[in-house]
């Protein structure tokens, strides 16, 4: 069936060709085959000559009339085949519908009553989707027919369908339909006799739509009515008056149902001679075989008129046969039952099943979607406890790098990178204490420029500051990684050396006078310039441990370098320290 609709999109777009005569005689073959048989057959006679003409849409159209045609001849044998041929191969959905229908007509007439209620259900769930007249009204008839089943006993329904019918086929053909399985459905539901209004008004309506066989079949219901209501005269002459036109329709369940109705009639008329000629007629039309209920009811009447003229024996043997007949017609009454309801059986297990299987599917898509809640909430969250943890390390690297940024702003002067005074003090003192429990000689020396004052006046004070960078860059790369160097305060800087006799100290003390007398510093002005420097030395074992002490020797030491005439180191002794104490 999914490949059926997925087919229907190409169909649709070859439909449209033809306006051609072949195409004409399709559609007036449609209207004929439920209306006017002998007609029916010579159109089709006249497609078969124009076949190789034929599109291959036009071509799956004239398999199902084909195909119609043997099912009414009762070649069911030929007519399967190709009614599956169009429901799985064609395309179509309107020929699958009308196939269908013709298949369920055909499954109930062989008395496979579970295949043509099956059928039927495949059928009413196909039936909405189909906008195609045609195949509305075979599909929608044959649904009816089935549900108005006496066995079925689903009248109402039926009811209910037809109503639909009229209500979705406007046209007259549609209405005609529509209100001839209305009048049915009543008749079968008792909710009619054969003076109600509506009756009448379902032949007319069929009359002037041009559908004489559904009239036909009307009338003749409303005969064997009328039979049943005791208006048998009436019957006579309304079954009279249709004769010749129900010999013209070729249609057996006609043909035997016009003189067994007679038949009924003549009898609750007390004409037996007349009653019994119909009956044998009827048989005669149908054959002993047949499974229309013509055949029980001509029984019946002959049963009862042989009676009535007192021919026990000849009524024994028909007794014997309408009996059979009626064991036969409640068998299949049961049969036709029995299948609808193992056809309702199966569709609702199969509709439980599929709820179950909904319920189950829902539930696992509701367990799916839990997981996958909770996997993304816990993805969330890690992704959230990431990002917090990665902000805390970032903040104390951060942190980290600013205190320690800090802590070397607080230690260092900012213009030469050496140690600021308190920091050099403070580093100094502690180095010294270190030594002095170690025994350890240590020297301190105070380095203070020579007449730096007239870089700055010369050069400009940016100038000086280059300078005074430079100076500390040549001192430290004199020095050791354990000795200190501060800057004590504008052009002064003190250098501590732990490990350092008197003759080392002095020997350093002379290096780094040499490099900084030695090494012109490039201003950014492109001038070259070379500053000395005065050192005064004092060291721990002959001075003191102690920064202050060790301090003012070494600054006694220096003024008796500036005042030698700069540019020298000189050490501290008893001459300098009483030149500065004096
Ligand atoms: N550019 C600059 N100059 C500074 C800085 N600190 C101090 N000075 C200058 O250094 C000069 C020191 O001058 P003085 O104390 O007279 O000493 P001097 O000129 O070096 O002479 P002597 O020490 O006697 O050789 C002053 O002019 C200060 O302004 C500084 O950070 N940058």
């Amino acid at each position: 069936m999914a490949a059926l609709l997925l087919c229907m999109d190409a169909r649709s777009s070859t439909r449209s060709i033809a306006n051609s005569p072949v195409e004409a005689w399709l559609t007036q073959a449609d209207n004929a085959w439920s209306n006017d048989i002998p007609r029916f057959r010579g159109i089709l006679a006249q497609l078969q000559q124009h076949e190789d003409q034929l599109t291959s849409v036009q071509r799956w159209h004239f398999r199902l009339l084909d195909a119609q045609l043997l099912a009414d001849k009762g070649d069911y044998a030929k007519a399967e085949p190709i009614l599956y041929a169009i429901i799985n191969h064609s395309g179509d959905l309107p020929f699958s519908v009308r196939a269908m229908a013709a298949l369920i007509r055909d499954k109930f007439l062989n008395r496979d009553y579970v295949s043509a209620y099956a059928l039927a259900n495949t059928l009413m769930a196909e039936l909405p989707k189909v906008d195609d007249p045609q195949a509305r009204l075979e599909g929608m008839q044959e649904v009816i027919l089935l549900l108005d089943q006496n066995a079925v006993g689903q009248h109402d329904l039926a009811l209910d369908y037809a109503r639909q019918m009229k209500a979705l086929l406007p046209s007259a053909k549609g209405q005609c339909y529509g209100s001839a399985l209305e009048t049915q459905s009543m008749l079968y539901a008792g909710k009619l006799t054969s003076t109600s209004p509506a009756f009448q008004a379902a032949i007319d309506g069929c009359l002037a739509a041009g559908q004489s066989l559904q009239a036909d079949a009307l009338r003749l219901d409303l005969a064997y009515e009328m039979v049943d209501e005791g208006h048998a005269d009436r019957a006579i002459a309304l079954l009279h008056s249709i004769a010749s036109e129900i010999q013209g329709t070729e249609y057996t369940p006609y043909l035997a149902s016009l003189p067994v109705t007679l038949a009924r009639a003549y009898l609750s008329l007390g004409d037996a001679p007349r009653a019994r000629k119909f009956a044998l007629d009827s048989i005669a039309i149908t054959g002993p075989d047949s499974p229309l209920w013509t055949l029980q009811a001509a029984y019946e009447v002959l049963y009862q008129a042989e009676k009535k003229q007192g021919h026990d024996a000849a009524a024994l043997a028909y007794y014997e046969k309408y009996a059979a007949q009626e064991t036969a017609a409640m068998d299949n009454a049961k049969a036709i039952g029995l299948a609808y309801q193992t056809v309702r059986q199966q569709v609702l297990s199969e509709k439980m099943k599929a709820e179950a299987l909904g319920k189950e599917n829902k539930i696992l898509q509701l367990r799916q979607d839990l997981a996958s809640q909770a996997q993304k909430s816990s993805r969330l969250f890690n992704a959230l406890l990431l990002a917090v943890i990665a902000f805390f390390v970032l903040a104390m690297l951060w942190l980290w790098h600013s205190w320690r940024r800090f802590r070397w702003m607080a230690r260092h002067d900012g213009l030469t990178r050496a140690y600021n005074r308190e920091h050099f003090f403070v580093e100094a003192r502690r180095t010294l204490r270190q030594l002095h429990k170690a025994r350890v000689d240590a020297c301190l020396v105070v380095l203070d420029l020579d007449h730096f004052k007239r870089v700055n006046d010369t050069h400009g004070h940016a100038a000086g500051d280059q300078v005074l960078r430079s100076a500390a860059m040549i001192v430290g790369r004199e020095l050791r990684p354990n000795d200190l160097l501060g800057r004590l305060g504008g052009e002064e800087f003190g250098i501590l050396i732990p490990g350092c006799s008197r003759d080392q100290g002095l020997e350093v003390a002379n290096r780094i006078r040499n490099a900084l007398a030695t090494t012109p510093v490039t201003l950014d002005s492109q001038v070259t310039v070379v500053v000395s420097a005065s050192l005064g030395l004092a060291c721990a074992a002959n001075s003191s441990y102690m920064l202050r002490l060790l301090l003012i020797d070494a600054d006694a030491a220096l003024y008796q370098a500036k005042e030698n005439g700069r540019n020298q180191v000189v050490v501290d002794t008893s001459e300098t320290k009483s030149m500065l104490h004096s």
